[in-house]
C-alpha cells in the first residue's frame, strides 16, 4: 500500500509571547522582553499549512495546549479565583506566570516521536509524546498532547498511543526533534534515526559544558523498544556537545533528513563519519545522499541564525524534493549563497521556497520545529480526523477563528489579565468543536 509524508502543524495559541524561558535556545533568550503579536503569529503558521497543501501536500493541524495553565500555578500554591491566581502569580512570581502562559506547544517536532506503521513490530503508527522535561513551562504539554494526538488518530487497530517517558531528566525527551526517518519510499521500512546530547548514566561520556542537553541516549533508546523497531534498522548518534554549547540546542537545528537525503553541517555529530557510514550502509550502494555543509561554506553561528537545517525537505506529488525555509535563510547571504549551490549541485534537492515564520523564528523555532511528521498509508489516512487536515474551506475557517478571538499584541504584564485566560478558553472551546477534537483540555471537564 502506498504512503505518504503528512506534516502536522502546531497551531500557534493565543497567549504566545516572548519571555526568554529556554536557556539554550539564543533566539529565545535575546528577544525575553520583545512584544509578541499571537495574531500575526497564528496567521503566519497558517499560511505555511495552506502553502504546503496547495503544493498538494498531506498538511494537518494540531490545536494548542490551553494557557495560562492555572491548574500548574494552583499546584505551586497560588489559590482562589482563577483571576487572583494570575495577579498573584505575577506579583510574586512573574517567572512562574510565564511559564504557565507559553505557548511553546506551536512546535509540534517537540510534541512526540512517531514510528510510521513500515517500521513497527505490530505495523501500526506508534506515538510516544515527549516529556520535554529540560524546561519548566514545556514539561507540561505532555499530557494535553497525548489527549489531542489521540483525538486526531483514535482508531486502535492503526494507532498506538504510549505515555510518555518518565519525568526526569535522566529520560529527558524533546521528540521528532531529535528523530529523523530515513526511507527509499515512505511505504518501505525505513532507518529510525536518533540523536541524543549525553548519556544519562554513563557520566564518563563528552557532554556539553555550557547549555544542557535536553535529550538523553536512555531516552531513545527506552522509544525505540516502546515502538517495537528492529534493532538492525535503527541508529543512534550523539550530537556535537560543543555546537550545544554554541545554541544548538536540538538536532533540527543542525541536522535535516527526509527519504535518502540528510543535510547536516560537516560539526553536527560527535562523528560525522560514522553516521555517514552507518546510514549509506543501509541503503544500497550509491542511494544515500549525505550532504555536509563546510563551516567555511556557512558558519556554526549562521546556520543557527538562519535555521538553516531547521528546513523541510519535502516530496512534492511530482516527485520533486524541495526545501521550505524560514525567511532569514533568504537574508543570510552566506547561507543563500549556499542554497543557490546546493540546488544546482547533483542530489535531488531541485528548489528552496521561503516563508515567513518570524513570530516563531523569535522564539527559536523555524518551519521544521512547526511541524510534526506522521507517515500514513491510504488506511490510516482515511482513519485519521478529517477535520485536523488543511484545504480551502478549514483554512479559512480557521483564519477567521484567530482573527476573532487573537489579540495583536502581547507583554508580560498582559498574562496576568483574566480577560486573556477567558478569551483564550472561549477560543479553544470552539476550537475543539472546528477541529472536531471533543474534550482534550483541563477546563474543559
Ligand atoms: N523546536 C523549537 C523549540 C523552541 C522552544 N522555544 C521556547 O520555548 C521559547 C519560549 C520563550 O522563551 O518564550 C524551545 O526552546 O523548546
Amino acid at each position: 500500500m502506498s504512503a505518504i509524508e503528512a506534516n502536522f502543524d502546531g497551531l500557534v495559541g493565543p497567549t504566545h509571547n516572548y519571555a526568554g524561558l529556554s536557556y539554550g535556545n539564543v533566539a529565545s533568550q535575546s528577544n525575553a522582553t520583545a512584544i509578541s503579536n499571537p495574531k500575526q503569529a497564528a496567521l503566519q503558521g497558517l499560511a505555511k499549512m495552506k502553502a504546503l497543501a496547495d503544493m498538494g501536500m498531506i498538511q494537518g493541524v494540531l490545536a494548542p495546549q490551553a494557557r495560562p495553565d492555572t491548574n500548574i500555578l494552583r499546584r505551586l500554591g497560588f489559590s482562589g479565583t482563577d483571576a487572583r491566581v494570575l495577579s498573584d502569580a505575577y506579583q510574586r512570581a512573574p517567572y512562574l506566570l510565564m511559564a504557565a502562559s507559553s505557548a511553546s506547544s506551536m512546535w509540534t517536532a517537540n510534541a512526540a516521536t512517531v514510528s510510521p506503521s513500515a517500521d513497527t513490530q505490530d505495523k501500526r503508527v506508534h506515538f510516544t509524546p515527549a516529556n520535554l522535561t529540560n524546561k519548566f513551562h514545556r514539561s507540561i504539554e505532555p499530557q494535553v498532547t497525548g489527549n489531542i494526538l489521540k483525538a486526531v488518530f483514535s482508531a486502535d487497530e492503526y494507532f498506538m498511543h504510549h505515555d510518555h517517558l518518565p519525568e526526569n531528566d535522566h529520560f529527558g525527551d524533546e521528540g521528532a526533534a531529535n528523530h529523523t526517518r530515513f526511507c527509499a519510499d515512505y511505504h518501505d521500512a525505513g532507518v529510525e534515526f536518533f540523536v541524543y546530547g549525553k548519556y544519562a548514566f554513563d557520566t564518563s561520556k563528552p557532554a556539553p559544558e555550557k547549555y544542557p542537553a535536553r535529550q538523553t541516549l536512555e531516552a531513545s533508546m527506552a522509544i525505540a523498544r516502546l515502538h517495537g523497531l528492529d534493532s538492525n534498522m535503527t541508529v543512534y548518534a550523539q550530537q556535537n556537545p560543543a555546537l550545544i554549547d554554541q545554541g544548538v540546542f536540538h538536532n533540527d537545528v543542525i541536522a535535516v533528513g527526509n527519504k535518502n537525503v540528510m543535510l547536516c553541517h560537516e560539526q553536527a555529530f560527535l562523528s560525522n563519519l560514522d553516521v555517514k557510514q552507518q546510514l549509506t550502509h543501509l541503503f544500497r550502494e550509491g542511494d544515500f545522499h549525505f550532504i555536509e555543509v563546510a563551516t567555511e561554506d556557512v558558519s556554526v553561528e549562521n546556520a543557527v541564525k538562519s535555521y538553516l537545517f531547521n528546513t523541510q525537505i519535502i516530496n512534492l506529488p511530482t516527485g520533486e524534493m524541495v526545501i521550505i525555509a524560514p525567511k532569514e535563510c533568504e537574508q543570510n547571504i552566506q547561507v543563500n549563497t549556499y542554497l543557490n549551490k546546493l540546488v544546482e549541485n547533483a542530489n535531488p534537492i531541485t528548489a528552496v521556497h521561503f516563508f515567513d515564520v518570524k513570530q516563531s523564528m523569535q522564539n527559536g523555532g523555524g518551519p521544521a520545529c512547526l511541524r510534526l511528521r506522521v507517515v500514513l498509508n491510504e488506511s490510516e489516512l482515511n482513519a485519521t480526523n478529517a477535520a485536523c487536515l488543511i484545504n480551502n474551506k478549514s483554512y479559512a475557517l480557521l483564519c477567521s477563528w484567530v482573527n476573532k478571538h487573537y489579540r495583536d499584541q502581547l507583554s508580560d504584564k498582559d498574562l496576568a489579565d483574566p480577560l486573556l485566560l477567558n478569551e483564550s478558553q472561549t477560543a479553544l472551546d470552539e476550537l475543539t468543536q472546528l477541529l472536531n477534537l471533543g474534550s482534550v483540555y483541563p477546563f474543559q471537564n
